[in-house]
């Protein structure tokens, strides 16, 4: 691959996040809390394995919701009609999300409430 092409798939990637950004509000919901946490780590202060925890959690939610948003646009594309199987995908892709947000909630509770209280 040369170096123009894959500057241009950054291109296309960066696109694709300040689209999904604008059109999603779980998204952006997500991007704040992101931005909350890290603020909080930051006057809390965390240790390097703790931020890595927390980084990658933060990272990780931000980019399922990505997914989840481009699964919602194949769905609509393939199924513009209603279709369980449609529903079925929405509904499991939401389902991804969700797991991983209640993981992560967990997870930031136990890094943050000992520190807290
Ligand atoms: N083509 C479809 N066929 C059957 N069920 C669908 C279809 N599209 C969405 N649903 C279902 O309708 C419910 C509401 O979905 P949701 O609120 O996410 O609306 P959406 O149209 O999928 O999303 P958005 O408003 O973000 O485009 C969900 O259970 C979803 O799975």
């Amino acid at each position: 691959m040369g170096l123009n092409r894959f500057f241009r798939s950054f291109v296309y990637a960066a696109q694709g996040i300040v689209s999904a950004v604008k059109r999603e509000q779980n998204i952006r919901f997500h991007l704040l809390a992101g931005i909350t946490v890290f603020t909080a780590g930051f006057f809390t202060g965390l240790s390097y394995t703790e931020w890595l925890v927390v980084i990658g959690l933060v990272g990780g939610m931000i980019a399922l919701e990505l997914v989840n948003s481009a699964i919602e646009r194949v769905v609509d594309l393939a199924s513009p009609d209603i279709h369980p199987l449609a529903k079925e995908a929405k509904d499991i892709a939401a389902g991804a999300v969700l797991v991983f947000a209640a993981a992560s909630a967990i997870i930031g509770l136990l890094i943050f409430l000992p520190k807290w209280f």
